[in-house]
């Protein structure tokens, strides 16, 4: 192969926040196409640093700046320019070193890491006298380097940068800090379609691992014992249905999924979960009050139209009548709760969501595994207060950080776990979400949950025309007059408080009926 002359053209990631530093030698043609670091298909760089951080693999190239800043990581090459046949590090002649002070200068890197032996030898000879940092040769996630298997290069990055992960308390937003945060992160350039793809996906890997991880404990401990966090129903190891009772061949199927959606953007997190489950080769079946082109909240229409175009129209029911909803249960390993997050206000929750509720905490308490989007429909994440129906939850995936709600001892009931998905840089925003919103935004030094609040890697259309539109004992006329019923009380939103405008909701008393009775 003859050698191309190279100049590096992909801009360092850094900021002031960064601690560590990693280099390869220069962007192979794949990533000089791509237009990032790391951009052939099979280089496992991505995967390598997901599973380090115990995080979806980052899609986008905005997803991979953010977990690199996130995570305090500059990224960059050695090499600022070479002669190189294709992507083969030891054909690189004629090398010049990028001016790494850019990086030294800005941030207080504390640890220098190659991706590869050629990256380590060079900066040794161009970088490490001028700079004074030592560089540690991790192996390469080139496809070049066949040998290293993933879970290998997955242990040998994760003992490299675990030191030099932040170890931050989780910090409480109210509400409208949160959405205020949202906001500025989307007038910085991340939309907040991008953002919800990365709860949804959050949410889907958060469920998946949940539910392995119980499997996995109830294949080693088949005695009985309560292990469902205090809420005084059976483990769901016990029940008849679940994937852990099944016979040991079966055991490793992927679990059947069940999504409730809402109508709101919570719901729109539901609809990017059940695609990347569907992805993940689970049997996902999404309820909804609306067929996907007549949801009106963006960004969740644009991404439950995503969604429905990659799922089989027969696994979406619309308004699905009683009967329906509780067949669809019934076959539930895991059901995913996105009815309603943070928009939802009143002391009832209006139908048909009340009934879903209903319907799936009786099918958690037969042993499914209940997780709630951001927060569980029905509890009120400012207050914590709990609507009429209030969903059950094992796990609750709150996105970006913590919110009131979530913390207090009553909520404790109704959220089961609580761990942040971290979907966003929010750093940056802090201080002006925080200065905007007063004293009620804090490091979460006055929750009782914060503490065991995990800072998790989740820490701590028209193409589906075919959406089964209704339930065979539900008449089409019937399911028409339902869904305007439903549509006309959405539209009258009970208090009308609206989570995006500047009001702040209304103190809701916290206890005004007794939890615990
Ligand atoms: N805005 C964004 O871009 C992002 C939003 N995210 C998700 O979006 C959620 C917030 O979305 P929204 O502001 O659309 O609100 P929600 O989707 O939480 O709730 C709004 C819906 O709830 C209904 N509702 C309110 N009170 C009710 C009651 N008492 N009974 C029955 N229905 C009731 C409203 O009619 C409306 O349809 C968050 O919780 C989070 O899950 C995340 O995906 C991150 C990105
Ligand atoms: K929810």
């Amino acid at each position: 192969m003859i050698p191309t002359h190279v100049d590096h053209a992909i801009d360092p990631v850094f900021d002031e926040h960064s601690r560590v530093l990693m280099l390869g030698t220069m962007p192979s043609p794949a990533s000089r196409a791509a237009g990032f670091f790391y951009g052939h298909p099979q280089n496992r760089f991505w995967r390598v640093l997901a599973a380090v951080f115990d995080e979806p693999v980052p899609e986008s190239i905005e997803d991979k700046r953010d977990l690199l800043l996130r995570r305090r990581i500059a990224l960059w090459d050695v090499l600022a320019s070479c002669d190189i046949e294709g992507a083969s590090d030891a054909s690189i002649r004629n090398a010049h070193p990028n001016d790494l002070s850019r990086v030294f200068e800005a941030a207080d890197i504390q640890a220098v890491f190659a991706t590869g032996a050629k990256a380590g030898q060079l900066y040794a000879r161009f970088c490490q006298k001028a700079y004074g940092v030592p560089c540690v040769t991790l192996p390469s996630t080139s496809p070049a380097n066949a040998k290293a298997r993933l879970g290998d290069l997955v242990e040998a990055y994760r003992a490299a940068l675990a030191p030099y992960a932040p170890r931050e308390e989780p910090i409480t937003l109210s509400v409208p800090q949160v959405v205020a945060l949202e906001q500025a992160i989307a007038a910085s350039g991340t939309p907040l379609s991008a953002l919800m793809r990365r709860a949804g996906r959050a949410l889907a890997k958060c469920a998946l691992d949940e539910f392995e991880a119980r499997r996995e404990a109830s294949t080693k401990r088949p005695v009985r014992s309560n292990a469902t966090g205090g809420n005084n129903e059976p483990p769901a190891e016990t029940a008849p249905s679940t994937a852990a009772n099944l016979p040991e061949a079966d055991r490793r199927a992927l679990p059947h999924v069940v999504v409730l959606c809402g109508s709101g953007n919570n719901g729109g997190d539901g609809w990017v979960a059940a695609e990347y489950l569907a992805q993940r080769g689970c049997d996902v079946c999404v309820i909804t009050p609306r067929a996907p082109e007549d949801i009106d909240a963006e960004p969740a229409h644009e991404a439950a139209l995503h969604a429905a175009a990659q799922l089989s129209p027969a696994s979406i029911l619309v308004t699905p009548a009683h009967r329906e909803l509780a067949q669809a249960l019934d076959a539930a390993d895991i059901i995913i709760d996105a009815i309603l997050g943070t928009g939802f206000s009143g002391n009832t929750v209006r139908e048909p969501y009340g009934a879903w509720i209903e319907a799936a905490n009786a099918r958690r308490a037969k042993g499914a595994l209940a997780v709630a989007a951001d927060v569980p429909s029905g509890l009120s994440a400012q207050t914590g207060k709990a609507a009429e129906p209030c969903m059950k939850a094992d796990l609750t995936v709150t996105m970006m950080t913590l919110k009131p709600g979530l913390s207090t001892p009553y909520a404790f009931a109704f959220c089961g776990d609580v761990r942040i998905a971290p979907i966003a840089y929010i750093e940056p925003h802090l201080p002006h979400v925080l200065e905007e919103g007063g004293a009620s935004g804090r490091r979460a030094e006055n929750s009782q949950r914060s503490a065991s609040a995990k800072a998790h890697g989740c820490e701590n259309a028209n193409g589906h025309a075919a959406i089964k539109p209704a339930s065979p004992d539900c008449k089409p006329a019937a399911a028409q007059k339902a869904n305007a019923e439903f549509i006309r009380a959405e539209a009258e939103d009970d208090d009308g408080y609206d989570p995006y405008s500047d009001r702040r909701p209304e103190p809701e008393p916290l206890f005004e009926r007794d939890p615990w009775a």
